[in-house]
């Protein structure tokens, strides 16, 4: 089971500025490039806003979005077109997933949660395996999430577990519940496969 350092009451500025650290410190450790997974949904934007103009240099930067619905990007409920617009234009890389992509190592994945347990695209309903031989996945949410009713693509949990470290952020007294309890193991969504299967830090801002 992870290990897991727990940040309560942290607003989007306290985030960033945790992020920007560890990013700087990822890039100070690496001669080269790093790659980093980040969520999509409503929850990071504020955050990338701040990330945007700090002190990182995107362009030693590879970002995979976890997931994405699977739509255009520019349909307003395509992540990688979001994450697209805030990131490139300061340096980074975007790398969109694609059914056959191999994704490396990330330095950091950074995940958000739905109120089912779902993290990245990998909703209950779809029985996500830490032991999944594939690294991306697409897949049908049932229920279909009313705000973004779309099929999706998404990193499996052993793609997302290899990293050096896993960061949420988790928003509403609903989501910390079902966190806490996938953290002492009492129930078995995708959140609490991922978190059983970790043996890397785990951040959770609260
Ligand atoms: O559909 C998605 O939902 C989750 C949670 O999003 P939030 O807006 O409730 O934080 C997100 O992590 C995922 O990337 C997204 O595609």
């Amino acid at each position: 089971m992870a290990n897991v350092t727990l940040v309560e009451n942290a607003d989007d500025h306290a985030i960033a500025a945790w992020l920007e650290q560890k990013l700087l410190a990822e890039l100070r450790d690496s001669d080269g490039r790093i790659a980093i997974t980040v969520p999509g949904g409503s929850t990071p934007f504020p955050i990338f806003e701040r990330l945007k103009d700090s002190a990182i240099d995107w362009s030693r930067i590879d970002v995979w979005p976890g997931d994405d619905r699977i739509v255009p990007e520019d349909h307003a409920a395509s992540n990688t077109g979001k994450i697209r617009s805030l990131l490139e234009p300061v340096g980074a890389r975007i790398v969109p997933l694609s059914p056959d992509a191999q994704p490396p190592r990330f330095a950091l994945a950074w995940l958000g949660m739905g109120a089912d347990g779902h993290i990245a695209s990998l909703f209950p309903n779809t029985d996500p395996k830490a032991d999944d031989p594939q690294p991306v996945r697409t897949l049908t949410p049932d229920p279909l999430p009313p705000e973004a009713p779309f099929d999706r693509i998404t990193l499996t949990i052993p793609a997302l577990l290899n990293s050096d470290a896993l960061v949420f952020v988790i928003r509403g007294e609903d989501k910390r519940a079902v966190f806490d309890a996938a953290a002492d193991g009492e129930h078995d969504l995708p959140i609490a496969r991922l978190l059983s299967a970790a043996g890397q830090d785990v951040q959770c801002f609260a």
